[in-house]
């Protein structure tokens, strides 16, 4: 056996998911959980159930957070870290508050988050520690006594989470007709948001045309291309691109969208493309209908061939590089010096959203971060 790993003084991780529909009984209330209060279109939402139904009413993002879950624990049983794993969502069972207190029945009082998104955002980050306030509310509404929760620092630029989707890429391209592979264009996707909310993305100091939103996408689309190459000898042109913008049509996104990008390249004589969902820690649904669906009928539409390549989901790396940040963090915490390891042009991430970090529009408390209403 190896020696024991030390996550002192943490004594939990909680895995902090979206959560999604298990059956179509599910998906009007849980389209109502998500949109609550969000000024979505009423036809928008019609629209996006009827991506649910097409999958029996089914999300299949609850099932990959179970094997990351997985993924995690024989991780850390086979590195002799002992660490109990648990798991809540925003939006669906099991969900946070319920969990929460689970753990504080459990005696757990120094938890560590693991939110399934990679990147600085309003909805990838505050909304997250937002949730996470209301639900020590609740806690503490019941007389309960409240743990202390961190977040862990954003990993879209840890190798554990670049470097299985590099190995997805290459799979994509191998997997297109030879004749065109070597012309393929990339074109890595996230979720549209408002580009008022990427503009206020991250910290104030990074705060402006696409925030830290944009900026960390970038580094790490920029890192792909960059190992693709090496491993190919190839040069992929390749661009950000976007997808799955919801909200009024009058309000501007992120564009280009990833649809209008398939035609604009096609238009321009790209011979094939490979579509990398890098937004995206798993294969959940806007995956499987923004891009296996509709893109790919679009795709098809003008002839033109298109792979998508994987997400990490419950890669064995991703879970190593869960546990590296944990190890990371809580040496921190104890006062020691550690150095983060970071790949690309921005470096590590910070481990406390600082004051005006990804605000949001009407103002609320938010746990784990400097403007914590929670100690
Ligand atoms: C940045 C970002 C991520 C990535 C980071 C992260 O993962 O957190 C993400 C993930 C996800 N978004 C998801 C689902 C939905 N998102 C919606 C709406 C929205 N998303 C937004 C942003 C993001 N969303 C925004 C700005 C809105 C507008 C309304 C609002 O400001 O809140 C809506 C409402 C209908 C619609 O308009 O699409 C749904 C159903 C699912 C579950 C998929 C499944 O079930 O498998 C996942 C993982
Ligand atoms: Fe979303």
């Amino acid at each position: 056996m190896p020696d024991a790993l030390d996550a002192t003084p943490y004594d939990a991780l909680l895995l902090l998911s979206f959560g999604g529909p298990e059956g179509p009984d599910d998906v009007v209330p849980f389209l109502e959980n998500v949109t609550r209060g969000r000024g979505i279109p009423k036809e928008r939402l019609k629209e996006v159930g009827q991506h649910y139904f097409l999958f029996g009413g089914v999300s299949p993002i609850n099932d990959q957070n179970r094997a990351l879950l997985d993924a995690l624990r024989k991780d850390f049983a086979e590195h002799a870290l002992d660490l109990p794993v648990y798991w809540g969502n925003r939006n669906w069972a099991p969900y946070l508050t319920d969990t929460l207190r689970e753990m504080v029945a459990d005696g757990r009082r120094r938890i560590l988050v693991l939110a399934t998104s990679a990147y600085a955002s309003y909805s990838g980050c505050r909304q997250y520690r937002e949730n996470l306030a209301d639900a020590l509310a609740a806690l503490e509404a019941e007389g309960l006594e409240l743990p202390k929760i961190d977040k862990l620092r954003h990993y879209f630029n840890h190798p554990g989470f670049v470097e299985p989707m590099v190995d997805g890429v290459l799979r994509s391209l191998a997997d297109l007709p030879e004749d065109v592979r070597d012309g393929a264009h990339i074109a890595f996707t996230t979720h549209s948001i408002p580009t008022a909310a990427a503009d206020s993305s991250g910290p104030v100091e990074a705060q402006g045309e696409g925030g830290a939103y944009v900026e960390q996408h970038l580094d790490v689309a920029q890192l792909i291309a960059d190992a693709v190459r090496e491993r190919t000898g190839v040069d992929h042109p390749w661009r950000l691109v976007y997808q799955s913008r919801s909200g009024a049509p009058h309000i501007p996104w992120l564009e280009p969208d990833i649809c209008d990008h398939l035609e604009e390249r096609h238009a321009a004589g790209a011979p094939a493309m490979v579509m990398a969902p890098i937004g995206f820690v798993s294969d959940h649904m806007e995956v499987l209908y923004d891009l296996d669906t509709e893109a790919t009928a679009k795709a098809e539409e003008l002839g033109l061939p298109v792979r998508r390549s994987a997400t990490v989901g419950a890669d064995p790396r991703f879970a190593a590089a869960i546990r590296d940040l944990i190890l990371e963090r809580s040496a921190v915490e104890r006062g020691q010096e550690v150095t983060p390891c970071a790949l690309g042009a921005l470096g590590a991430s910070h481990n406390l959203c600082p004051v005006g970090c990804c605000p949001s529009r009407a103002p609320r408390p938010a746990a784990a971060g400097a403007d914590s209403t929670y100690a």
